[in-house]
């Protein structure tokens, strides 16, 4: 089932058309990439989402319901991370957690027993000191966990990574992934290679649409000409095939790149002409980085 679904949404402000046409699906139990270059609308699309700003056209729906404009019933299935958390930083973080129990109306016991859960999934269950000495990457921690206090079905983060040392991004990667047992995750990015270390799925919003959509290997497989790798036994073989197609390129002393992979069957040919020796031949598979590059025209 989909946890969440856009179809055909559009949001203008004023003259700017933020959102064109914006449809995608998020599976139930997956981590979601969603895709964008600064401005492109998504902290938008994620206000649409929590019935905090209207669509002008299209629909959205949360777990099979619609959400609506306003204080949207939806939103008892999700938790929601901003992109700078806001906190009461002279609370200690299980302090802050129960806190927010208590303002969402769970049981007390409930309470401290998912308190006690959360601050051990971020890794926080030591921490006695006051939230304002955390550091961001300590802030983002504790903010997954109060936004997963009330069990929601679907977890928004808007550019959790961002303001993150490569450590500190890694701890919330690993946090995310763990989470979708539970919960499906939707989290906004333009950090490419956090998208390839932990989404199943992807969508890259631009100039108001969305470019490209899928799994990695189905928003991969979008680029045919990707170019083909061989790795010889030898060194000198890889010289010797070198010379005889000089369309290749040398990437190490015995491998080899093709770029125009129409050419393989003249190479395949010399190295069975030449009798050499072939460790690998494989189709390189292009980069999330190039389709983006290629998408955005640059
Ligand atoms: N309330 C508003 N009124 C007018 N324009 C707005 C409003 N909110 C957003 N915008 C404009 O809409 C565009 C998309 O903004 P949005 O914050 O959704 O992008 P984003 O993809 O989240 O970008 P970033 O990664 O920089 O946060 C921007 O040009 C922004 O200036």
């Amino acid at each position: 089932m989909d946890m969440l679904t856009l179809s055909h949404v559009k949001k203008r402000f004023g003259e700017k058309e933020v959102l064109q046409d914006v449809s995608f699906s998020v599976p139930e139990n997956t981590v979601f990439g969603f895709v964008g270059q600064n401005g492109a609308g998504k902290t938008t699309a994620m206000k649409l989402i929590l019935g905090l700003l209207s669509c002008d056209e299209g629909r959205i729906t949360v777990n099979g319901s619609a959400v609506r404009y306003g204080n949207t019933h939806t939103n008892r299935f999700i938790g929601y991370l901003p992109d700078v958390p806001e906190f009461y930083s002279y609370m200690t973080p299980a302090e802050y957690l129960a806190f927010c129990g208590e303002i969402t109306g769970i049981p007390k016991p409930e309470t401290k027993k998912r308190a006690a859960e959360l601050l051990a999934l971020v890794g926080l269950e030591q921490e006695r000191r006051r939230i304002k000495g955390f550091s961001r990457g300590m802030k983002q921690r504790l903010g997954v966990a109060q936004a997963l206090m009330n069990r929601p079905r679907l977890l928004i983060c808007d550019e959790p990574t961002s303001a993150l040392d490569p450590a500190g991004r890694k701890e919330l990667l690993d946090i995310l992934v763990a989470v979708k047992k539970e919960t499906t995750v939707l989290f906004s990015t333009h950090i490419l290679s956090d998208v390839e270390h932990i989404c199943d799925e992807l969508a890259f919003l631009h100039e108001g649409r969305i470019a490209l959509k899928g799994t990695l290997e189905e928003v991969r497989k979008i680029r045919r000409t990707a170019a083909v790798e061989l790795e010889m036994e030898h060194a000198r073989d890889a010289g010797l095939l070198l010379r005889e197609c000089p369309f290749l390129q040398r990437l190490g002393h015995n491998v080899l790149l093709l770029r125009e992979p129409e050419h393989l069957p003249e190479v395949l040919g010399r190295i069975a002409e030449k009798r050499l020796s072939v460790l690998r031949v494989e189709r390189m598979e292009p980069a999330l980085e190039d389709l983006f590059m290629e998408v955005v025209g640059k």
